[in-house]
Parts: C-alpha cells; structure tokens; sequence
C-alpha cells in the first residue's frame, strides 16, 4: 500500500488541505478562502466557524479531485497560521469571541505599559525569546478575558480553553478528546519557557490567565489525537504539527544549523536554523522553536514581516490598482528602473527589526511621471526590503544565512525573487514544491508514522527548481537599499 499523507494548512487567508505521497509529491489539493474583519483601526478577527467550516471543506473536497481515498491515508499533519488566538467553553465547543488574529493590534497600549516594567520586558524576552508586542497569544487572551462578558469568571471556573488555531482545529477534529498544542505554537504565545519547555507560572500571573486554559505541549511529531470518523467515514491519526513559518522551515528541509527560509505569503517569516541552543537577538529579532523531536528543541532566529502579499491585496481591494496578484510581475517588468518611489506598507505598524505597533503605512518619492506600475512595483519591493532589514539584523546577532531557500504564494513571482537576490546580495533557491508549509506538517506526520526514518531522508527529497543570483553592482545595492532606510525613517513613530 502506498504511504499517502494528508495536510491541513490553516494560513490567514485561506485553509488547504494537500494529499502527499511519500516522495513529498502532491497528488491533490484543495483550498477556500475565508472572509477577514477589520472591525476598529489595527483589529483584524476571524469568524472561528468560517475557519472551521473551510477546513472541513477542503478535508472533503481534495478527495473528489484525486483517485486516493480517506482509507488509504496513513496519517495527517497540521500546519497553521500562529499566534491567531480562540477561547471556547469546554462544554459546548462554541468560541466566547472571534478569533484574533496575529495581526490584530488591539493590545498595544496594554504593551506600552507593561513595557514600562523593564524588568519584565527583560524576563518576558530571556524566556520566552519573544518581545513584549501585540503580535503574541498572551495579551490576545487577556483582552478576551476581559472584555468578553462574565468570560473571565468561566476561565477562573475551568470552563474555558485558550488554544492556536492547530489547538481549536484538533480539538474539534477529535470531537473534543485532544487539548493539545505542539512546542513551536507554544513559542509563540508568549507564555512558553522556550528553555524548559513548559509554561512559565510568573507570566502565567503577569498575565493573569488562569492555566487550566492552556493546552498540553507535545513535540511536533506525535500523538495529537484521532480524526473522528464523522468527518471522513474513517479515522485517522494527528501526527505532525506546527506553526506554519517552522512547518515551511522542515518542508524546505532547513535541518543545518546556518540554513534558511523566508515564507511569502501575507506577511513574510524569515528563519534561521541555530541549532540546539537558543541564539538571543539584540537586533529585535524573535529565538522561538524551530522544531522539537523526539524530546530535542532545535532552535530558530526570526524575522517577522507583517505585511508582504497582504500589501498585493492592498494594491488590488483597496486601490483597485491591479486585478489579480499575477498580473504585478509584468507592471513591475514595466515600471522605470531607480525611479525613487517606496512604499512602506506600515498598515498594522512595523515588525522585526522596528517593532513599532504606532507606525503606519506612506508611499514616497512621487513625482508627475509616476504611474500604476512604479507604485505596484514599489510594492512588491518593499517585500525585498524589509527582508534585507532582517537579513542586516541576522548577519549583526553573528548568524550570516549560508542559504535562503523562498516558498509561499508570492515568491512563485520570478520579479520578486530576482529583486529579493540583487538586494539581498545573495542566491535564492526556490524548490520544486512551493506548497512548503503544507509539506513540513506532512513530513512531521510521516516521521511520526514511520513513513521516513528520519529528517535525513527528508533533505534527499528536497529539489530546487530556480537559483536566484544577484546582479546588482554593490554601489547599486547599497543606493537602493539606503533609499528605503530613508522612507521607513520618515514613518517610524519609535
Ligand atoms: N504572482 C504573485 N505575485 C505577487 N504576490 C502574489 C502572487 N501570487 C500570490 N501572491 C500573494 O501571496 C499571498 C498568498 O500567498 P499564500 O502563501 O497563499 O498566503 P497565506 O498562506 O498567508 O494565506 C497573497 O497575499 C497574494 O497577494
Ligand atoms: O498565514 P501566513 O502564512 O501569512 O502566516 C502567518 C504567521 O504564522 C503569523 O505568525
């Protein structure tokens, strides 16, 4: 019997689910997007059961587009969009309130102040590897607890869970019997002692979320629970899981320490293997999990970018500039060479390595010449840039990327990925599958289910498809690159 492998990938704007043969090769796949609300300045939430039901959806339908049946899955891997946070009653299984997204900003005065106990600041970042930002599960789940009425008595009582999205999707996938999470979601809820890997009690407090709510920890291999047979007329076992940015991090098969990803989709994770001890940022990036197994942590330096094709959607919902995401590659191909525009898409605030929630978005350098495909071109750069500020941040912690391996719906743009190289100044290898994160729950599910040996065999399987290389001269890098510095000044609020 074939070894077939099934994927969800719950990202921010739409589930998959991908069925893998052992090989790594897709054999079928189907995906649904689902509706985002902007309900108040810098709030992004998500209806929980549009979540819910484009998962279960997509589990169905990828099983009429291929001739394999739900029997013939050995095993199934979870991958999701992280930090997005849910609160359900253990009872009824409905969610308190929308889910709050990464994204979402709503809790930034709440950071403001606590950051003004250093101390804290200090602790929250020596144990958790993460910086005190609305970005992170911890205040999400507060903000609930305190403004969701009577809901702060029912979590007190043990009625309530918190969990990520990969949580909220198994415990419904399991019909409620699995309350689990695995060590790289845990990372980032800012609750996590990345060091013991256990829940930190004092943030715990700090916090004021009563740990009754949290899920179990395991390793992103392992026994997550049962798929009940309601949902596709057989069961099958929850084996590998993990937020989406390390998932893509295993499916580019990043096992070295030194090596690299950067994941395009509507925002853009950058990470980088360090290996078995936690390398700490003093350049403002996140030490988070890049994978645990078998009991052993290999860590991970990250950048987080808030806004990479979310700035393509911008330019096509919001400007109506563009009509579809493809159709940027050949305006950019058109736009006039060094024509002095940035867009700096601040719409949320800045990530890694500015991390200034107060920030917001500007397009600079305007002149009467300037048309539709200099300001989409300036879009898909600043994409580039911003991965160069991480790249610069990186390189002054002491962990130069020996190799930056791209995925994710934007870097399939050859434009992009031939900019993201001239600026970086570095190769940049695309592999054959893009579908990476989706790829990483798999091979996480199949070791677990003995489909492979170990990670060994998964590097074997990884192909690369093109090599990006740098053409610019240094000088006209370092112009380029100085230009963009310049505009991000010009919007920064911290
Ligand atoms: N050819 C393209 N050029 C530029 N951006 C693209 C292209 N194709 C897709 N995108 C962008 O990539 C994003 C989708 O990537 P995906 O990896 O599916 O995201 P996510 O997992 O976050 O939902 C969208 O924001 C879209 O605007
Ligand atoms: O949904 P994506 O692919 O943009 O990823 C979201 C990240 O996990 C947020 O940290």
């Amino acid at each position: 019997m074939t070894d077939y492998i099934l994927a969800i990938d719950q990202g921010t704007t739409s589930s998959r689910a991908i069925i893998f043969g052992a090989a790594g090769d897709i054999i079928g796949v189907a995906q649904r997007e689902f509706p985002q609300s902007y309900p108040q300045d810098g709030w992004v939430e998500h209806d929980p059961e549009a979540i819910w039901n484009s998962v279960t959806d997509t589990l169905r339908q990828v099983f009429d587009k291929c001739p394999v049946t739900p029997a013939e899955i050995k095993t199934l891997g979870i991958t999701n969009q992280r930090e997005t946070t849910l609160v359900w009653n253990k009872h009824t299984g409905e969610t308190v309130y929308p889910a709050i997204v990464w994204q979402d900003r709503r809790t930034s005065e709440t950071c403001r102040q606590l950051s003004e106990d250093t101390a804290l600041t200090d602790y929250i970042t020596e144990r958790t590897g993460l910086l005190l930002d609305p970005y992170f599960s911890a205040t999400k789940i507060g903000w609930i607890l305190d403004n969701v009425e009577g809901a702060r008595e029912l979590a007190e009582a043990g009625e309530l869970l918190f969990g990520t999205v990969d949580t909220f999707l198994i415990w419904r996938l399991t019909k409620g019997a699995s309350h689990v999470t695995d060590a790289t979601n845990a990372s980032r809820t800012m609750l996590f002692d990345i060091h013991s890997q256990q829940w930190d009690e004092r943030l715990l407090d700090e916090f004021n979320i009563p740990k009754a709510m949290l899920p179990e920890v395991l390793d992103c291999a392992a026994e997550f629970g049962e798929l009940d047979e309601s949902l596709l007329g057989t069961g099958i076992p929850i084996q590998g899981v993990a937020g989406d940015q390390q998932a893509a991090l295993v499916g580019q098969a990043c096992f070295d320490k030194g090596m690299a990803k950067s994941t395009y989709g509507t925002g853009c994770f950058m990470i980088l293997n360090t290996g078995d001890t936690p390398l700490m940022s003093e350049n403002r990036l996140l030490t988070t999990v890049g994978y645990r197994l078998d009991g052993k942590t290999t860590y991970a330096l990250e950048g987080s970018i808030f806004m990479a094709g979310a700035t393509i959607q911008w330019l096509r919902d919001g400007l109506h500039l563009i009509d579809n995401a493809e159709e940027t590659e050949a305006l950019a191909q058109r736009s006039r060479r060094d024509n002095g525009v940035f867009l700096v898409p601040a719409f949320t605030g800045l990530g890694a390595p500015y991390w200034d929630p107060d920030a917001r978005g500007a397009i600079l350098g305007l002149t009467r010449d300037t048309g539709i495909s200099e300001i989409v071109a300036a879009g898909l750069q600043s994409v580039c840039y911003q991965t160069k500020d991480l790249q610069k941040a990186m390189e002054c912690d002491g962990a130069r990327p020996v190799t930056l391996r791209v995925d994710g719906g934007m870097a399939k743009n050859d434009w992009v990925m031939g900019f993201l190289s001239d600026i970086l100044g570095a190769e940049v290898e695309r592999p054959v599958v893009t579908e990476t994160t989706a790829l990483g729950a798999a091979y996480l599910a199949g070791l677990q289910a003995g489909i492979y040996d170990s990670v060994n065999t998964l590097s074997k399987q990884w192909l690369c498809e093109t090599t990006f290389r740098p053409r610019l001269t240094k000088a006209q890098r370092d112009q380029a690159y100085e230009g963009w510095q310049a505009a991000v000044a010009r919007i920064r609020c911290c």
